[in-house]
């Protein structure tokens, strides 16, 4: 009720809006040229989409669910697609070559963010320096050169080997005290990485206690961002009409900076006491407390708002990604106990053994992480499980800095531009049977590229300048976790009930109905 009292409400003013808008931009709108305009992509006409929505919706499926729509006007108006919702036109691109030539070839053009409908800036009032909505320029590139540079690097990511190894162990023990239940597994997979995620911000000193309040924190103040909320569209009008929701916004807020400006400050005192060279282990908030960002001739440091921010985007870029993609991947090994045997039998060549427990010890023994390259059926999984299941469907919204063509097409200053993923992961002029899970697709390709600098046939990470800069580690953690799950419990589906692949859109894409499986330790050899 309440959702659909929003919608219309949303509708009413935003077709008020636009009039307004139409008026004061008049002069906007006709200083972009007509043989321009004229060569805007092709696209439906705004009745044609309307028609698209209520087809949506007399067939049962979400309005939300732009995926369906957008592939049926594909089939009409091909992979460049114009929707004109309003002043700034959307460009949606599904093809692989067009991708590549935006992206990459184009890149540096295509490389700006929108500025987010609502932002930390609006709401809470700080800058609102974040790397996923930084506009293209220097305080985009001094924060993901920091992350990159000091937290994602192939040096630093060993560091956290001992992280990783104690969050595999706590999940491996709390599923083995469920040997005997159904296991709905993506609550179990979400702490994990929630709690891999934290270990990495704030510090390995975190105990369990802190991770549980990070995790429910961040959860819901995740869930308060509805993107439907009127909110984010007129915060201001918002604050009058909807106060109670207002309130429990800036309490989320609130209740975010009570778990996390105590834990900056444990940060602080760190850096202090030990000499920055004796750190062998550094968090992202260090990394932080440390940074200077140059913009132009202004050097400045983050302000502890800012910081509650950044740690707020690590989490929530880190953690959703990973054990959506995670849960896609065990939900197929379920599926297919053909694919599970041969990647334990793998597993048990490379190791020799049955993993060893001994429930005294606190850390359990896992996979050694050296042991992960030899294991190529393993690589071929997740690859296939992120071509078939790519987390996000959509790349984040990029701008475009100054007109652009692109295949035969303008492509306006400002116009925002949504590349699909799951699109091109499964073309099948470049996959054959790209709806079906077969990783041998990936064991005759040699050092298959993810990055897509010479050639995008998947691109579960994006490409180009704005790619996540996180994809080696976010693959290597996914090879970890599935090669101790596989290597500690055989995975089976529960009695008569067959593993449903169906979707459903929620931050990422996840499964609609969540994996529920058996499990049972593996005490012998194969
Ligand atoms: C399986 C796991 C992951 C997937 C599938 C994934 C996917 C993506 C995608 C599709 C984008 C948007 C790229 C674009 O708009 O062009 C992105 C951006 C980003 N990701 Fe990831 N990601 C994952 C894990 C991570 C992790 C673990 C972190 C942090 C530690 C992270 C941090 C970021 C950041 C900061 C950006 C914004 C980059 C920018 O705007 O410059 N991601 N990611």
């Amino acid at each position: 009720m309440e959702t659909w009292f929003i919608i219309i409400v949303s509708l009413c003013i935003s077709s008020l809006l636009k009039s307004i808008l139409n008026i004061l931009f008049y002069n906007y709108k006709s200083s972009i040229n007509n043989s321009l305009k004229k060569k805007l992509p092709p696209g439906p006409s705004r009745i044609l989409l309307i028609c698209n929505l209520l087809w949506q919706i007399r067939h049962g499926k979400p309005i939300t669910d732009l995926g369906s729509i957008l592939r049926r006007l594909k089939l009409r108006y091909g992979p460049l697609i114009t929707l004109k919702s309003g002043r700034i036109p959307l460009i949606f691109v599904s093809g692989h070559s067009l991708s590549l030539d935006a992206l990459v070839k184009k890149g540096s053009l295509f490389c700006d963010r929108p500025p987010p409908p609502i932002n930390e800036r609006t709401i809470f009032n700080t800058t609102g320096r974040i790397i996923t909505s930084a506009p293209y320029g220097p305080t985009w590139r001094s924060l993901r050169r920091n992350l990159t540079v000091e937290i994602l690097h192939p040096t630093r990511v060993r560091t956290y080997s001992d992280a990783r190894s104690r969050v595999v162990t706590l999940l491996i023990r709390r599923l083995l005290n469920r040997e005997k239940e159904v296991l709905k597994v993506i609550d179990h997979f979400n702490y994990a990485m929630y709690s891999l995620s934290s270990l990495m911000c704030f510090g390995h000193d975190l105990n369990d206690n802190q991770i549980e309040k990070v995790e429910a924190v961040q959860r819901r103040s995740f869930s308060g961002f509805s993107p439907f909320s009127p909110l984010v569209f007129w915060p201001r009008l918002g604050k009058i009409l909807f106060r109670g929701r207002w309130k429990a916004l800036m309490q989320l807020r609130k209740d975010q900076e009570d778990v996390f400006v105590p834990l900056i400050k444990t940060n602080r005192e760190r850096i202090n006491v030990n000499n920055n060279d004796e750190i062998k282990v550094v968090s992202y908030v260090e990394t932080l407390l440390n940074l200077q960002i140059r913009e132009g001739n202004n050097i400045s440091k983050l302000d502890e708002g800012e910081i509650v921010n950044l740690c707020s985007e690590f989490l929530n870029a880190g953690t959703d990604t990973s054990s959506t993609a995670l849960q896609w991947i065990m939900a197929n090994l379920v599926k297919y106990p053909h694919i599970q045997t041969k990647l334990y039998e793998e597993i048990f060549q490379i190791l020799g053994q049955t993993p060893p427990l001994t429930s005294s010890s606190t850390l359990l023994e896992t996979v050694n992480e050296n042991e992960l390259q030899k294991m190529t059926y393993l690589k071929a999984i997740i690859l296939e499980g992120l071509r078939r299941h790519p987390p996000s469907h959509f790349l984040l919204p990029h701008k475009v800095t100054r007109d652009v063509e692109l295949e035969g097409y303008v492509i306006p200053k400002n116009a925002r531009v949504l590349f699909m993923v799951n699109e091109i992961g499964w073309d099948p002029e470049v996959w054959e049977d790209p709806m079906e899970f077969k990783p041998e697709r990936f064991l005759g390709i040699k050092d298959f590229d993810v990055t897509g600098k010479r050639e995008i046939k998947m691109m579960p990470f994006g490409a180009g300048r704005r790619m996540c800069p996180a994809y080696e580690m976010a693959l290597f953690q996914l090879e970890y976790f599935v090669a101790n799950l596989i290597w500690y419990f055989e995975w089976r589906a529960i009695e008569g009930d067959s593993i449903d692949l169906s979707e459903k859109l929620d931050f990422t894409t996840v499964m609609k109905n969540p994996l529920l499986a058996r499990i049972s330790l593996r005490r012998t050899s194969t």
